[in-house]
């Protein structure tokens, strides 16, 4: 066989590198020039390397990259070809007579994954997107969803900020409606990291609906706003029609951004628009950033627990709604869509536009939480009073829900004590192995 004497030289691994025989040591030693040379190379090359990776899709690859700001590190989702395509549709197929067909966005989130799982039962095709950003213990995302691809409803990877991958969404499915749940949440991590609040709920949102402007037909659109837009108001139980000028967070602010900004594109391109405010909504397969579920995982490590106390002992309540309640309010919504008026980008006439209260009217002090929480766990809690935090969070949350009742048909029916049963029995079953531990 013919030697091939050049390659011999080139080391199989770094470690065998031996630079004492490198022929060009000499010379390196000798020359500044040949050292300069030899680093503006590799500068060179670096800068190139990064350029070449963030050159933007040209709407026919089969990958994207994203800057994640919330995240700061640069996140790769691969997408495309036949076989994607497939799933795609297959996941997005309507299997009733009458049946809608749903982009959920945030799907691998805790309302995303109990939404999308509710459509599938009835029949409807269901498509999900979602990035899987590290906010809360991404794993979790995963086990949601592995559940939700044994119902048989895909998760498309990817940020809601990826005009291209949207578009493609919409050119593979006409999707009747648009279920949007994707957003940073969390009241006091904006004060960490405010961008990633409008990187998500006011520019990603503009970008879906760009999308969704253009698609034809235009798909009508449920997302979810927050009871923490009524801000600082103390007139209670909070109504539809009271002030929301006032947000005590950066992330009530960029939700009633997106309340207003619905109004925009309702007004001018005629896309039928429904926010929903959620009221604290808790269950299984949660968010581990909340209250119950952190306050359940340190009662059972023995830590103590920081309960938030208003000014000359206030009581600090909330209105905790239960996922299923939230799910049936989320389907009502859906199903009382009227559809959109624009076609080609341009409004024919005036679309729907609507906003509801979601919660369970009946709210109670978080005291009250941790004392169902330590009888249903059997633990006594290490409680640490504290002062309400000035970065966001507000006293009391009560939702007023009679609209919701009369349009929606949305009637809750968990009480809190009922609700954290299913949670704590959840929790006790996700984390029980030892694999897994609640971070
Ligand atoms: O309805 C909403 O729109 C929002 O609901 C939720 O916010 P909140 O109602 O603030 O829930 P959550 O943090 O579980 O605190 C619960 C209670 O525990 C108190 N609380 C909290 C932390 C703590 O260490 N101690 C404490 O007493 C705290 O003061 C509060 O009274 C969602 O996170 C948010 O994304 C958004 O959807």
């Amino acid at each position: 066989m013919k030697q091939m004497p050049h390659l011999d030289g080139i080391p199989s691994t770094p470690g065998k590198f031996k630079m004492d025989k490198s022929p060009y040591r000499l010379r390196w030693n000798s020359s500044p020039l040949a050292k300069l040379i030899f680093w503006s190379c590799v500068f060179l090359g670096v800068i190139f390397l990064f350029l070449f990776r963030s050159s933007p899709s040209n709407g026919m690859d089969s990958s994207t990259l994203q800057f994640d700001s919330s995240r700061r590190s640069l996140r790769t989702f691969s997408w495309g070809g036949p076989a994607w395509e497939k799933r795609v549709r297959s996941s997005a197929r309507i299997r009733v007579q009458n049946g809608i067909s749903v982009l959920v966005t945030g799907a691998a989130g805790f309302v995303g994954t109990h939404v999308s799982a509710a459509l599938r039962r009835r029949g409807d095709g269901v498509l999900g997107i979602d990035n899987f950003n590290d906010y809360y213990d991404p794993s979790l995302k995963r086990a949601r969803q592995a559940l939700l691809e044994r119902s048989g409803v895909f998760i498309v990877e990817g940020d809601i900020n990826d005009q291209v991958l949207l578009k493609k969404l919409f050119d593979v499915v006409p999707f009747t409606h648009v279920m949007h749940l994707a957003a940073q949440a969390g009241v006091r991590y904006a004060m960490q990291n405010p961008s990633s609040y409008v990187h998500s709920n006011i520019a990603g949102f503009v970008n879906l609906l760009e999308v969704c402007k253009s698609a034809n037909p235009q798909p009508a659109i449920v997302w979810a706003s927050s009871s923490s837009v009524y801000g600082l108001n103390s007139k209670v139980p909070f109504s539809e029609k009271d002030r929301t000028d006032q947000p005590a967070s950066l992330y009530a602010a960029t939700k009633k951004a997106g309340e207003e900004i619905a109004h925009t594109y309702n007004h001018i391109y005629g896309l039928s628009l429904t926010g929903l405010r959620f009221f604290t909504v808790y269950g299984p397969w949660g968010r581990p950033d909340m209250a119950y579920f952190f306050f359940t995982r340190d009662i059972l490590k023995g830590k103590s627990i920081p309960i938030f106390e208003a000014p000359n002992h206030g009581t600090v309540a909330r209105d905790f709604t239960y996922i299923d309640d939230i799910v049936k309010g989320c389907l009502g919504a859906l199903d009382t869509a009227e559809k959109s008026t624009g076609s080609g980008g341009k409004k024919r006439r005036p679309a729907q536009l609507r906003v509801f209260n979601l919660g369970n009217t009946s709210p109670l002090p978080v005291s009250d939480l941790v004392g169902i929480l330590e009888r249903l766990l059997k633990v006594k809690a290490k409680k640490m009073t504290m002062k309400l935090p000035r970065n966001g969070d507000v006293q009391f949350t009560h939702a007023n829900i009679s609209l919701a009742q009369r349009e929606l048909g949305y009637e809750p029916t968990t009480d809190l004590q009922t609700g954290l049963k299913k949670f704590v029995r959840w929790y006790l079953n996700y984390y029980k192995s030892g694999k897994r531990s609640a971070e």
